[in-house]
């Protein structure tokens, strides 16, 4: 777990504009690379997990940037160079209560929905590690850039017991290839930097303070290609899979929440929330 020393070491003082989002948001940060580009810093100590609250608060935050006609991409990065976000708050799996659970996996799917389907240019800043959900935070990004050596990237849902969405799964079909991904998901494979970009789970790795100033120089040069063409290309290539989620939203509620609830699953989950509160 950061001490408080120890976040304020892992993060760096973030050159920022005021924040254009109100204070109950204050688990995430929306500030001006330029007129054009927003940055949107995940900060939620300690792992930037993503709870219902922290879920919903990202996709309100992706739908204002959008509102504004002014901006025409984003980045995606996280206030610790350590962990960009440690996917799902396990905790909201846990013994949950019913219509809480719905409620999480609805906004959980409203993060994917705010993203994927953006019509900004997105860059994903990945300076630390981004397991399962964090994994699908970046994954929904047009562009990744990672730091090479210690952080991991993959999706290990199935170490946990659990399995990633069809959604997820066709996301990452989608980057990876059919083989790398079976491969991956059935192991629950977690990749270095070096090995997410020989997969093609991103498209760049760097030693990390490299990363933030590559992937500013990224999105401020993916800002300047021409908007409309660049917004109906995205949804040339995501729209059908984002339309068929929109269609099956209830339906992927109920499979996720009879997985969730069912009593072998509920082990799993305790035992691995168990495994990581003792490291
Ligand atoms: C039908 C089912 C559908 C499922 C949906 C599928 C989609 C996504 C699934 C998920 O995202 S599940 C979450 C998967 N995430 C993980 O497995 C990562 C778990 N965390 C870690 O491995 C490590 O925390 C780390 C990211 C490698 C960082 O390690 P570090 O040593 O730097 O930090 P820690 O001390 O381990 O963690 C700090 C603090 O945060 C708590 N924590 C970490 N991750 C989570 C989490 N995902 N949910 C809840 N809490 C988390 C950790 O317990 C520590 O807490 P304290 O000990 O400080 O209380």
């Amino acid at each position: 777990m950061f001490s408080t020393a120890a976040r304020a070491l892992a993060s760096r003082s973030l050159p920022r504009a005021p924040s254009i989002l109100p204070p109950s948001r204050s688990m995430l940060t929306v500030s001006r690379l330029s007129p054009s580009v927003a940055e949107l810093t995940l900060d939620k100590a300690p792992a930037n997990t993503l709870s219902l609250e922290m879920a919903l608060a990202f996709s309100a935050a992706v739908s204002e940037i959008e509102a504004d006609p002014s901006v025409t991409a984003l980045l995606l990065r996280s206030s610790s160079t350590k962990i960009f976000s440690a996917g799902l708050d396990i905790s909201e799996m846990s013994g949950p209560e019913p219509a809480r659970l719905a409620d999480f996996w609805r906004a959980i799917q409203g993060t994917y929905l705010s993203l994927y389907s953006s019509r900004l240019a997105t860059v994903a800043c990945i300076e630390g590690h981004a397991p399962a959900g964090g994994c699908l935070l970046s994954l929904m990004a047009d562009y990744r850039i990672m730091t090479g050596g210690g952080p991991r990237i993959g999706l290990n849902e199935t170490a946990l017991g659990i399995a990633a969405p069809y959604w997820l799964k066709d996301m990452f079909v989608e980057t990876v290839g059919r083989r790398n991904a079976e491969l991956a998901l059935l192991k629950g494979t977690l990749f270095t930097g070096e090995e997410a970009l020989a997969v093609g789970l991103v498209d760049e790795v760097l030693p990390l303070e490299e990363v933030y100033p590559r992937a500013k120089e990224e999105v401020l040069k993916l800002a300047r290609i021409p908007a409309k063409g660049r917004a109906e290309t995205k949804r040339l290539l995501r729209g059908a899979a984002v339309d068929e989620l929109l269609a099956g939203r209830e339906a992927d509620v109920a499979w996720f929440t009879e997985f969730v609830l069912e009593e072998g699953t509920q082990k799993g989950i305790k035992a691995y929330l168990d495994s990581l509160k003792k490291k």
